[in-house]
């Protein structure tokens, strides 16, 4: 059995908590952690949990913990991953990885002084089925060679505090993982530009925004990210090749005909959307520490080059000039 404890108990580290504790075989969650006692009361009570620590440190240092998941705010990324490192406990870190590239390079650096992998980043799209299903078809080629690939990250709505560099970092950052995992490149430029914003962002919020990646091979990646969107939660991903295309589709599985009209649901949020992906996600994470074997999901290195990415991309937003990115 696989003892994990989780820090952050919002919206994701619950979700983590309860699917480790109820749906992930060979794992139980031993402690949980948030800066807000309310908020790790509240699943300690769902989860029957004993163990809360006021202070996320603490947590990762109790012995009783094998495993540790950090689903607090970004800024606290780093210590806590570092901290994991330290004591040699295996961490599954929430996207991003950190908050600058500069930050996430110390995180590499750390583990490769180790002499071996220990951090896995929470970029779940790798585990969704639709996702994997078209990364396994364009790699046993069945569409040629790739040439241009057109994303839409539509969230209903967002967080009070998100800003408009938040809509590249939090948000884009999974397509930027998705453009390195499915083309097995890497992004070198990035330009981002902005039409007038939607009169229901909060005033000040660049929303939507229009992405534009170029990779090391000579690929164009296009990402519509729009995080008022209102309507539902929308993931679109479609890549063309040489010899045809390859798109995700509408993840329902029931279609609705009746008065002269077809509909199918569209997820309401992330949690709906990727809940599979979270699932296969944990489960991958706990069979590696199980075994005794490296974690094979994202790595720490994926975790930086998508932070130097969205560093390259934010500055494009802030200038409305190409940006190159420094890997
Ligand atoms: N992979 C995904 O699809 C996905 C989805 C949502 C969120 N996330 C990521 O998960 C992380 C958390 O996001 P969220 O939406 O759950 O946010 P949230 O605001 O709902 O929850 C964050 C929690 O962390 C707590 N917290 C704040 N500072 C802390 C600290 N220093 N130590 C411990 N706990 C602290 C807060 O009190 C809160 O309960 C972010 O990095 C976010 O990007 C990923
Ligand atoms: O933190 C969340 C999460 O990563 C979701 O998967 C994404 O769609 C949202 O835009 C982001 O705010």
């Amino acid at each position: 059995m696989v003892n994990v404890g989780v820090i952050g108990a919002g919206l994701m580290g619950s979700t983590h908590a309860r699917l480790l504790a109820t749906a992930i075989a060979g794992a139980e969650v031993v402690a949980i952690s948030d800066a807000v006692h309310e908020h790790a009361q509240r699943i300690a009570d769902e989860l029957d949990l004993s163990t809360i620590h006021a202070d996320g440190m603490e947590l990762i240092a109790n012995p009783a913990v094998d495993a540790v998941v950090i689903a607090s705010p970004a800024a606290t990324h780093e210590p806590y991953t570092l901290a994991c490192i330290e004591v040699g406990k295996p961490v599954l870190c929430e996207k991003p990885l950190a908050t600058s590239a500069a930050a996430a390079k110390r995180i590499v650096e750390a583990e490769a002084a180790v002499g071996h992998r220990s951090v896995t980043v929470g970029f779940m799209r790798r585990y969704d089925p639709g996702y994997a299903d078209l990364k396994a078809r364009l790699d046993a080629g069945a569409i040629g060679a790739p040439l241009l690939m057109h994303c839409a990250h539509r969230n209903p709505s967002v967080h009070p505090f998100f800003d408009s560099a938040m809509i590249i970092t939090d948000s884009a950052v999974h397509e930027i993982d998705v453009t390195r995992w499915l083309l097995g490149e890497e992004i070198v430029r990035a330009t981002v530009l902005t039409p007038t914003p939607t009169s229901k962002a909060r005033e000040g919020l660049r929303d939507p925004q229009l992405l534009l990646f170029e990779t090391a091979g000579g690929r164009l990646v296009d990402v519509e990210a729009f995080v008022s969107a209102g309507y539902a939660y929308d993931i679109r991903c479609e890549v063309v090749g040489e010899d045809g295309t390859l798109e995700l589709l509408p993840p329902a599985t029931v279609a609705l005909r009746t008065d002269n009209a077809e509909s199918q649901a569209i997820p309401p949020g992330f949690r709906e959307r990727f809940g599979t992906a979270y699932l296969h996600e944990l489960q991958a994470w706990i069979h590696s520490i199980a075994r005794g074997s490296e974690p094979d999901g994202p790595s720490a290195y994926d975790g930086f080059a998508a932070a130097a990415v969205s560093e390259a991309a934010v500055a494009s937003l802030e200038s409305g000039r190409p940006v190159d990115v420094a890997l």
